[in-house]
Parts: structure tokens; C-alpha cells; sequence
């Protein structure tokens, strides 16, 4: 049991109606999940508003109710806290409902349109090998040191944050690397949170259905750094076009990264194989399994993050040429007839383009790259064309198919993706509804030497159709058709 006075603690506040010296059991923002004594947060949602369920809520023992407009109907004995903004008080109360867990150890945020998961799993990785305990929440899985758990979001909600931040603590982790996404800071799942660093990877195309225009997207993860305390560091990638803008108004130390510019932290690359990488490090030669001159910025970001906290520059390189390639990001498979499938989570223009380029720059012969690629229903309808045509223009072959369709049609969404292939690419392309069938399509076509490459699904391990979710995994129905095919 907290106080509820106490967990009110630096929550703008409008007006009470009641008593806050009341004891209270958890803190809840859906009212399906209420308990006795629970406090109930009502969040105008995106598709509902929570304030319609504060009736439902006390009915099911709610004892206090904290929301931006007081109820017509006050109910005797239960006590109403009028707020500025719900979502912002949710995330102050769930940080001192655990007791500020994210001020008692080193927390770090990454942020940005892509290679946040990349970042932050390596960061667990490399302070994992250096001999600390660490957390991790990003959009594949969560760790509490070696424990794993289910991640639902990129960013979880923030009473699930404070929880696991404060899991982390009780296990004596000393490093919490995560996710921030940009609905994660307009939603204010972040809010609150005593951050030691923040990193911007870069910022392209994406979720421009949820934010209206890509200056409001922007905007959002400034916010991100805006927010950082003077303590923390606050490293960006400068040889992004808004790297400077984002930390145009931090008070936290101000630190870059760069493979092109003058930076605080740079990194050279010398030689490029589909086994990894080759680079320089301030004159230190380094061979790391990651592929991509975006991974390189990935593991720049990393390696600048592991000295700004502290770990010895010698100890930080031999570490990198052991990391591991995160699941589903450029993860690859060679079939006896010597065709490689690479499975990646390319789910924007940019990192699609990025993948193919990447793809064609270290392929050697006259080997055909397939594409095997969807977009997402109920997301960023604009991203659709785009996508096809980079696939187009940068593979021999181009097969649309599905990607978690949601509740849109999934034909509608494959020819909004054709509509984007140029005339001269159109032959280059197919479409083939079915996920699977399209990855067999592309393994049939495929002859020794090829590539094929399966986007925007990493390491996903399932097709969302109408609001239902059935097994499926990208990389077992590669393995599948190569074993099928040699038989
Ligand atoms: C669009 C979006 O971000 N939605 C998030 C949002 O839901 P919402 O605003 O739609 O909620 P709502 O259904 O309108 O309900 C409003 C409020 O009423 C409450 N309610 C509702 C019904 C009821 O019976 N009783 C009740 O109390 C709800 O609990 C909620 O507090 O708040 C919910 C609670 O925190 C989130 O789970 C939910 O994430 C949905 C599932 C989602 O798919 N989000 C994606 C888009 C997302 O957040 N993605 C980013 C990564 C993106 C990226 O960078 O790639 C992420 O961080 O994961
Ligand atoms: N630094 C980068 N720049 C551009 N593209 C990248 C970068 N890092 C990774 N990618 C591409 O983006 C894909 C997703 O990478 P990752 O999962 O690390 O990004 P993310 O930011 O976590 O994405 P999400 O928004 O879904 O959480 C990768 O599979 C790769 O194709
Ligand atoms: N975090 C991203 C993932 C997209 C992955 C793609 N497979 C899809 O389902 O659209 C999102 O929610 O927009
Ligand atoms: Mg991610």
C-alpha cells in the first residue's frame, strides 16, 4: 500500500475533491484491470476517452480517480484529482509509486527513426561481457538482468517502465538501456524519468499517420533531449541532418558521433564482407560481425555511450569484435546451393534503402538480389509507395507481399505500394498476397550465389490479420523452403 498524497508528489495538480491521505493498492489506467483500492488515471486515448470509464472504474472498487475533468456525478468517499495533463501525472505517480528507481542507476535512453533496438541490445551485450548486471527494454524483448520477458511496445507504458526499472534495481542492475519511441514521448511514457544519456540515431521517414507532419515528428524527439538533466549526456549523430537540431536546447552535456564529420567520436571503415566489417577506431583496427555503414553508426553510437559512462576504451573494442548482430537485423542463412536469404527489419523507405544498398555494395559477381517486402496495415499509408519503389529500383526482383495487414485489406495495401514502381521497374516486380508463398516464390527463383532478401518482419514471430495473430517467423519459412528445395 502507498499514500496517495505521496505519489502525488510533483503532479500538477488543478483541484481535489476528497482526501489524498488515503491508502491505495496499485496504480491502473485501464478500468478493466481495477482492483480494491486501486487508482484509476483517466488518459484521453487516441481511440477512446478514459474518462468514460471512471463510473465502471469505482464500481469495481476504485478509490480514488485522477483525470482532467471532474465527473458531473461526485461520488462520497472517493477522492478526485483534478490534473493539468493525465498522461504526464500517470508517469510522475508511477515513478514514485516504485520510488524513482530510474535516479537510483544509470538509465539511458536511445531514440530516433531507426537502429534503436540495434543500439540499445548491443549496449546490453557489451556491458553484459564487461561484467555488469543490466536491463534492457526495447521492442523485441525486455531483460532484468538475464531475465527475459515479453515486450509489447518499443516503450511500454510508463507504469510498466517503473515496474521493471524497479525489478532492475532489486537485481542489482547497474545499467538500463531502452527504447524511446516517438509515440513513447508524445504519450508521455517517459515522462518523469531521471534519464544519465540520450541518443539520437537519425531521423527519415515514418509514423507520419500519428504525427501530423514530419516537423511535428521531429519536434517530439527533441523533446527527448529538451528533457535530459544537466547530469546526463546527450550524444547525437551529427552526420544526420537534424543531429545538431536535436540538441539545439538540452542542458545535458553535448557530445556527437560521425563517420563523416568532425565529431567527438568517429569511426573509419576499411573494408566491407558479408562476414562483417573491418574499421578504425583512433588509429585501433577493429573487425566486428556487423554489416552496413548503418551498423557502423550504430556501433559508433555504442562505443562513444560505453566511454561517456565510463568503461576503458581498450576493454570497450575487444568487446565490440565479439557483439553479435541483434535478431532479425541483417541476419542471414546460406542454403547448400549457395543461396543466402538475409531476414531484416526494414520496415521504413530509409532502412530499405539502406539494407539494399548495403546488399549490393558487398555482393561480388553478377548475383540477383529478390526482394521479398509488405508494409504494415494501420500504420503510415505514405511509407507504401516509397518502399516499393526502393525495392524496385535496387533489386532484380521485387515480390510484394503481406505484413501484418491489421484490420486493412491486404490486396489495397499491395496496390498501394505498385503505385510507386516506376515504368521501367514494373517488370521487375510481383505481387504474391500470401507471405509464404512469396518467400517459396523467391526461393525457387533464386539460383546459387543469389540474395534474397526478406524486409520488414526481423524478428517478428507472427502475420496480425484482423485483430487475430498466427505463428509466423521469416527465417523458418526460409530454412523450410531451403530444406523443401534440396529435397
Ligand atoms: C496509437 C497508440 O500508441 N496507442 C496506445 C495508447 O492507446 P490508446 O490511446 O488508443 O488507448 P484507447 O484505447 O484510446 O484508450 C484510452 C484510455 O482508456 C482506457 N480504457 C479503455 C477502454 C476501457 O474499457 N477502459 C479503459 O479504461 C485505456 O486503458 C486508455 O488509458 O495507449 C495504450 C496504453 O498505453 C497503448 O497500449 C497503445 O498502444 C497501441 C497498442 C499501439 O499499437 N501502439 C503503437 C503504435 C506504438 O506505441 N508503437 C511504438 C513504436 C513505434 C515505432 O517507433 O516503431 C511503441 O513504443 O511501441
Ligand atoms: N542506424 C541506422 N540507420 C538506418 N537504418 C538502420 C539503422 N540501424 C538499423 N537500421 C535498419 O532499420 C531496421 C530496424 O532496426 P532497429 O530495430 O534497430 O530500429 P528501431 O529504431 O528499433 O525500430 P522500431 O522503431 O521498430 O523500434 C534494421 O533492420 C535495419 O534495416
Ligand atoms: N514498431 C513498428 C514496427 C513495424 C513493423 C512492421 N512489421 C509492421 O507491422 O508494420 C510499428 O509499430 O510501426
Ligand atoms: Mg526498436
Amino acid at each position: 500500500m502507498k499514500n496517495l498524497k505521496d505519489i502525488l508528489y510533483k503532479v500538477s495538480i488543478h483541484q481535489v475533491f476528497g482526501n489524498t491521505d488515503v491508502d491505495v493498492h496499485q496504480l491502473v489506467f485501464d478500468s478493466r484491470k481495477i482492483e480494491k483500492n486501486d487508482v484509476f488515471v483517466a488518459q484521453k486515448g487516441v481511440s477512446v476517452n478514459g474518462h468514460l470509464y471512471i463510473e465502471k472504474a469505482i464500481s469495481l472498487g476504485a478509490i480514488a480517480i485522477i483525470c482532467e475533468d471532474f465527473p458531473l456525478d461526485k461520488k462520497q468517499g472517493i477522492t478526485y484529482v483534478k490534473v493539468e495533463d493525465a498522461n504526464v501525472a500517470l508517469a510522475i505517480m508511477a515513478s514514485n509509486f516504485y520510488e524513482n528507481p530510474s535516479t537510483k542507476f544509470a538509465v539511458v535512453g536511445v531514440t530516433g527513426t531507426n537502429g534503436k533496438t540495434t543500439i540499445a541490445s548491443l549496449l546490453y551485450q557489451l556491458f553484459h561481457k564487461a561484467g555488469y548486471k543490466v536491463g534492457l527494454l526495447s521492442t523485441v524483448k525486455i531483460l532484468v538482468d538475464e531475465t527475459e520477458f515479453k515486450a509489447t511496445h518499443t516503450t511500454p507504458d510508463s507504469v510498466t517502465i517503473n515496474m521493471y526499472l524497479d525489478m532492475m534495481l532489486e537485481a542489482g542492475v547497474e545499467y538500463c538501456f531502452m527504447e524511446v519511441s516517438s509515440h513513447g514521448i508524445h504519450q508521455k511514457r517517459t515522462e518523469g524519468l531521471t534519464f544519465a544519456g540520450g541518443i539520437f540515431t537519425n531521423l527519415s521517414h515514418d509514423h507520419l499517420d500519428y504525427h501530423d507532419t514530419f516537423a511535428e515528428y521531429r519536434n517530439v524527439k527533441k523533446a527527448f533531449f529538451d528533457f535530459l538533466p544537466k547530469t546526463a549526456f546527450a550524444l547525437t549523430n551529427i552526420d544526420d541532418k537534424n543531429g545538431d537540431f536535436m540538441l539545439q536546447n538540452t542542458k545535458a552535456r553535448k557530445k556527437t558521433y560521425a563517420l563523416k564529420t568532425v565529431a567527438d567520436f568517429k569511426t573509419k571503415i576499411l573494408e566491407k564482407q558479408l562476414s562483417g566489417t573491418l574499421i578504425s577506431v583512433d588509429g585501433t583496427e577493429v573487425w566486428t560481425k556487423l554489416i552496413g555503414v548503418f551498423n557502423i553508426y550504430n556501433l559508433t553510437a555504442i562505443i562513444a555511450t560505453a566511454e561517456l559512462l565510463g568503461l576503458e576504451k581498450l576493454e570497450i573494442l575487444t568487446i565490440v569484435s565479439q557483439l553479435e548482430s541483434v535478431s532479425g537485423r541483417f541476419q542471414y542463412i546460406i542454403s547448400d546451393d549457395g543461396i543466402t536469404a538475409i531476414i531484416d527489419y526494414a520496415h521504413t523507405p530509409d532502412a530499405l534503402k539502406n539494407v539494399l544498398e548495403t546488399i549490393n555494395d558487398i555482393r561480388t559477381g553478377n548475383e540477383k538480389v529478390i526482394t521479398v517486402v509488405g508494409c504494415g496495415g494501420d500504420r503510415d499509408k505514405t511509407k507504401r509507395p516509397k518502399m516499393a519503389h526502393i525495392a524496385a529500383q535496387l533489386s532484380n526482383q521485387a515480390i510484394f507481399t503481406s505484413d501484418n495487414p491489421r484490420t486493412e485489406n491486404a490486396q489495397t495495401i499491395l496496390d498501394e505500394m505498385e503505385v510507386g514502381v516506376s515504368a521501367e521497374n514494373y517488370r521487375k516486380t510481383l505481387t504474391v498476397l500470401d507471405r509464404k508463398q512469396a518467400i517459396k516464390t523467391a526461393c525457387k527463383m533464386a539460383k546459387t550465389g543469389d540474395i534474397i532478401l526478406i524486409a520488414g518482419k526481423g524478428h517478428e514471430n507472427y502475420q496480425e490479420i484482423n485483430g487475430v495473430r498466427t505463428h509466423f517467423d521469416d527465417l523458418e519459412e526460409v530454412t523450410n523452403c531451403f530444406n523443401q528445395l534440396k529435397k
